[in-house]
């Protein structure tokens, strides 16, 4: 098992807020791993981090591709993407009035790069590339039962498939590591159920390492084949479920929470 993502000491500080303090983490290729904590822990700054979205204060963050070895610290979120880092959002950003074809046929087509010419004349292999994406775009619907709403409105989805597009979206990108932030958030528990058996599904089909930030515990349990728990931007415990739901340090931490 190799090492796709090493992050090592990174902290980010907002003003006289530590929302990270020294997180060293791995992930592994094929890995599935979930990331979670009380309320803010800093498991969406991490992600931002790891994305790009943020500038880390300091500390760093290394992908191992198939082109060797990037830095990703600083660099642009569309170049951090262009390397395989694909995520989703807490708050979906779908192009809302775009059909869901269309929404990944955009998140696609970043993939082929057409020459100049080919598309601007509309050379026969421009549209032998459009059909070929277009039928890829169906084939990744198809595996998240969208087929029948191809052509429907983004904004006219219900919440929980809109989640599911965002989703297909991501994948749409061919990433080498897939971030999805809270995909079960607002689902109900036959809709999380579906899930966890679609995100289970997807990462042994496309071979990806996954981490995904998670408040349902049914979810993470299920799903997860290691798990780091954040707690006041430091890392409190990582391990596999059944040793993170034993582990004094977290349970005290989640009750605190509610207490
Ligand atoms: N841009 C920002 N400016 C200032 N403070 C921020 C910023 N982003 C996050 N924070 C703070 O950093 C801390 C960690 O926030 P973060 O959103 O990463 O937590 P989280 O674990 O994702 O929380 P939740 O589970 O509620 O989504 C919080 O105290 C939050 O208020």
């Amino acid at each position: 098992m190799s090492t796709i993502l090493k992050v090592d000491d990174l902290v980010k500080n907002f003003g006289g807020l530590a929302a990270v303090s020294n997180v060293s983490m791995a992930l592994n290729d094929d890995e599935l791993v979930a990331l979670i904590g009380p309320n803010g822990a800093g498991k969406t700054t991490v992600f931002n981090l790891l994305t790009g979205v943020i500038v880390p204060s300091s500390g760093a963050i290394t992908f191992n591709g198939p082109n060797g070895t990037v830095p990703i610290n600083g660099m642009k979120p569309y170049k951090v993407a262009n390397l395989g880092l694909a995520r989703t959002f807490q708050n979906i950003r779908l192009f809302k009035n775009l059909s869901v074809i269309d929404n990944v046929l955009i998140a696609m087509t970043s993939h082929y790069k057409e020459g100049f010419i080919q598309s601007v004349f509309r050379l026969p292999k421009y549209y032998k590339t459009e059909a070929r994406i277009r039928e890829e775009a169906i084939d990744l619907l198809k595996i998240f039962d969208l087929q029948d709403d191809i052509n429907v409105l983004a904004k006219n989805l219900s919440y929980g498939i809109q989640r599911r597009l965002e989703i297909v979206r991501g994948l749409a990108m061919k990433p080498k590591i897939l971030f999805l932030d809270e995909p079960a958030a607002g689902m109900n528990p036959e809709e999380t159920a579906d899930l966890t058996r679609l995100i289970r599904k997807i990462q042994r089909e496309f071979h990806i390492t996954v981490l995904l930030i998670e408040h349902d515990m049914s979810l993470v349990m299920n799903l997860a084949e290691r798990i780091y728990v954040l707690d006041h931007g430091s890392l409190l415990a990582e391990g596999t479920p059944d040793e993170i739901q034993q582990n004094d340090a977290v349970i005290k931490a989640y009750l605190g929470e509610e207490a």
